[in-house]
Parts: structure tokens; C-alpha cells; sequence
């Protein structure tokens, strides 16, 4: 594959063109644009946000978008759903091992599994936690989700993201978000393609504050890779399926809707590699909130609590002191799902793979398991602990996060994840201060 070039930055104003002069200059929208292009604006805020806050393109394509016949429900992407219930949800702690591939050729979007989510996209709130699972890449066929912006975390097998404003190349321990509206075919380099899907109905990611960490670190703004303009121009029978109140839609078109020559502003996708990620934590004593490991936030209306927080546990060294060092047994009012790239997460020893996930709600106890307990409690802290390639996440959100009837039901599911905990014994001694 050809080595794509980006722009680079987070939440800036780009400015590019796949042909030159195409952007109109002075203006958005002249009365007639160059290359005899159309002029169409993608907002992905409201108008009146605060200027920081709004993120709008212009996009200058061979058809307008508009050109478009009536949609029908789509009959595909059984997998995908915003239906997270509203009755009690089970208080246990949950893991499932990874998705199966597929034994028929699927797609991205027919390989969408939703194994948990709250809120809904109608309200511009809440999240939809999905598993991928594709071997196969869209064929003739485009997509855009109009109910959330997608961020999606690869597991397995790398993926091109052909999208109206380029493209973009995703392998695994990098990310993408794909802004609401935005269209796009998913294509598969490899046999197959697995990982993690998450689908953000509230105010779009953007990187957390960093307060007295200071102007650098974390997730660095220059890290961020934004595509250039790229299109096709390409005329046939394709598919455009559209995700809208939770439903799937289908219409044909008879171009490719990827036909934009040149756009500008701050509403595009985007990708990341979570392996520049400035890890920052403790260097005297104690273990600090994971937090510290945020790489994304969506806000919610209340300060400090987010719709959804995607932070990471990348490779790091540990060297407090008088400290046990891995997470800590809690239990905590947001709900935590958890996935994981590669390697293995430092809390759990054994049990959590890659591919596969832990969901641990609000209140729900848990923490390190009996085994990395005893070997956390016994380690000698006079040398430092060299975690190396691992990259675990979690999705974290003020909301309690209900698992679908598909993931409760799914084959996945561990029967005996308690038992993680289940060897933590009893050192309790009265008279050994
Ligand atoms: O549950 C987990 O493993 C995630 C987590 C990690 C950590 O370092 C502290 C708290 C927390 O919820
Ligand atoms: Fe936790």
C-alpha cells in the first residue's frame, strides 16, 4: 500500500486540495467553484457553539451529497442495535472472550456486534459499545452514521478508511474517529479485521484538559493525523447505507459519493497512534486514578463527568515506592469496559485476552485478581516494574453501561469470572500491626 500523507494537529483548520486550486479563495461559497465543483458545508456542531467548541467543513465535490433518491430500510448489519433495554441490569462482573470471525464473507458493517451502550442518539447522549469482526472489504458500497461519531480501536488486521475528506490507514495500537455524517467504505488489506467500535451520541472527543500536567503531554495535539484530500471519480451502481435513530437505511447511487476534490475547516476525521501517548503518573508513592491515562473525552452537561472517556494502560514503568502498584480494589460510580490490543493488562494475570472484553458497572467491585495480588504484595519495589507491550483500554462513562441481549447471550461470556477473586485469602491478624 501507498504511504499516505496527513495533516497534522488536533481540532485545527486544515486546508487542502487534491487538485490545485480547487478551494475557492476568499470565500466559501463563489458563485461558481473552481473545476465546475458544488460547495457543501458539513457541521458538526451547532452554529452558535462557542468558536472553540465548533468544528464545520467545507467540502468542494464533483455532486452535491443532496444528489440522493429516497432511502429504505436496510436489511442488513443485524448485529448493530441502540437497543440497550430499560430493565435492572446484572450486578456481576462480566468478561467475554474475543469475537469468532465470521464464516461467510461480512463487512464492517455487516460484522458490527453491539455488546453494550446507554443512552441514545436521539438525545445526543449516551454510547453504543461495539466488536467488529470482518473479513471482507465493503464492496460497491459506502456508509455514514448519522447518530454518533465513531471512534474505532483495531484489534486484529489493519483497515483503510476510504472517506470523503481521504484516506486514512489503521493498523492496531493506532486509532480513527469518524465524525457524524461523514461517508465512508471500510477496506480490508488484510484476510480479516477485528476490534473495538465505539459509537459517541454526546458532544464530539476532544483531548482532555491537562491542568497543572501543563502544556505537553498525554495525547500531544501534533500527533493527531488528519487526511489530505483525496477522491474518486467513479460512476456505477452503489450502495449507500446510512445508520439514523438507532435504524439502517439503504438508496443506490450512481457515483461514488467519495468525490470530494477539496475541503476545509475543523469537522474531519482523524487517526492516532496510541504508541505516542506521553504516559504520565507517579513517581514518589501510591497509584493514581486512571484518569491520568485519558486520551479522549466527550463532556457531559456536568462538569468533570464525561459521557465517555476512552483512556489507555500503554506500556510504562512503575517505580513507586511502599506502594502496591497495580489498580487498586475499587468499586466506582462510572461504568468501565474494558478491551485490550495486545499483550496483558497489569491487573488481571490471567483470563482477560486480547480481542476480548470486561464490563464492571457502577459499584461493582473489582481490582487486581488473587494472583496479581499476592504477586504485587510480595514484589521487591527496589527495582522498578518494566511494563512492556501491552495496550488495554477502557471506555468509561458516567452512565451505567447495559449490556445487550446479544452479549449476554453470547458464547463469549466467561461463566466464571468471580473467580478471578475468588483465591484472595485472609491475612488479617489482630496482633500484627
Ligand atoms: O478496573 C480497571 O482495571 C481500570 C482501572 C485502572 C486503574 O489503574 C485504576 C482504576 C480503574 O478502574
Ligand atoms: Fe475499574
Amino acid at each position: 500500500m501507498t504511504i499516505l500523507k496527513y495533516q497534522s494537529g488536533f481540532g485545527n483548520s486544515c486546508a487542502t486540495e487534491a487538485l490545485p486550486g480547487a478551494l475557492p479563495t476568499g470565500r466559501n461559497s463563489p458563485q461558481n467553484c473552481p473545476y465546475g465543483l458544488y460547495a457543501e458545508q458539513l457541521s458538526g456542531t451547532a452554529f452558535t457553539v462557542p468558536r472553540a467548541e465548533s468544528r464545520r467543513s467545507w467540502l468542494y465535490r464533483i455532486r452535491p451529497a443532496a444528489l440522493q433518491k429516497a432511502f429504505a430500510p436496510y436489511g442488513g448489519a443485524l448485529a448493530w442495535t441502540n437497543q440497550f433495554g430499560h430493565g435492572p441490569v446484572s450486578p456481576n462482573r462480566l468478561r467475554w472472550n474475543p469475537l469468532p470471525m465470521p464464516g461467510q464473507p461480512t463487512d464492517f458493517i455487516d460484522g458490527m456486534h453491539t455488546w453494550a451502550g446507554n443512552g441514545h442518539c436521539d438525545d445526543l447522549s449516551g454510547v453504543s459499545i461495539n466488536l467488529y469482526a470482518a473479513n471482507q472489504s465493503m464492496q460497491q458500497r459506502f456508509f455514514y452514521n448519522a447518530d454518533a461519531e465513531m471512534l474505532i480501536v483495531p484489534q486484529e488486521g489493519r483497515l483503510r478508511l476510504a472517506t470523503e475528506l481521504g484516506l486514512i490507514d489503521l493498523e492496531p495500537c493506532e486509532i480513527a474517529v469518524i465524525p457524524r455524517g461523514v461517508r465512508l467504505r471500510v477496506e480490508l488489506p488484510d484476510a480479516s479485521a477485528s476490534g473495538y467500535m465505539l459509537e459517541n451520541f454526546g458532544a464530539a472527543l476532544r483531548l482532555p484538559e491537562l491542568g497543572p500536567i501543563g502544556s505537553n503531554g498525554l495525547a500531544n495535539a501534533r500527533d493527531f493525523q488528519i487526511p489530505v484530500a483525496w477522491y474518486e471519480d467513479i460512476e456505477g451502481g452503489f450502495e449507500l447505507v446510512a445508520k439514523f435513530t438507532g435504524g439502517f437505511w439503504r438508496t443506490m447511487l450512481s457515483h461514488s459519493p467519495l468525490d470530494v476534490v477539496a475541503w476545509h475547516g475543523s469537522n474531519a476525521p482523524y487517526k492516532y497512534d496510541l504508541r505516542r501517548f506521553n504516559t504520565i503518573g507517579s513517581i514518589s508513592y501510591d497509584h493514581p486514578d486512571p484518569c491520568i491515562f485519558t486520551v479522549l473525552t466527550s463532556p457531559s452537561d456536568t462538569p468533570g463527568a464525561a459521557n465517555i472517556d476512552f483512556a489507555i494502560f500503554p506500556p510504562r514503568i512503575l517505580a513507586m515506592e511502599n506502594t502496591f502498584r497495580p489498580p487498586w480494589f475499587h468499586r466506582n460510580i462510572a461504568g468501565e469496559f474494558m478491551g485490550l490490543i495486545q499483550g496483558i493488562y497489569d491487573a488481571k494475570a490471567d483470563g482477560f485476552s486480547p480481542g476480548g472484553a470486561s464490563l464492571h458497572n457502577c459499584m461493582s467491585p473489582h481490582g487486581p485478581d488473587a494472583q496479581t495480588f499476592e504477586k504485587a504484595s510480595a514484589a521487591d519495589l527496589s527495582k522498578p516494574d518494566y511494563i512492556r507491550n501491552t495496550m488495554a483500554f477502557m471506555f468509561e462513562t458516567r452512565r451505567v453501561i447495559r449490556p445487550t441481549d446479544a452479549a449476554m447471550a453470547s458464547a463469549t461470556l466467561q461463566a466464571g469470572y468471580d473467580d478471578a477473586w475468588a483465591g484472595l485469602q485472609k491475612h488479617f491478624d489482630p496482633n500484627k500491626p
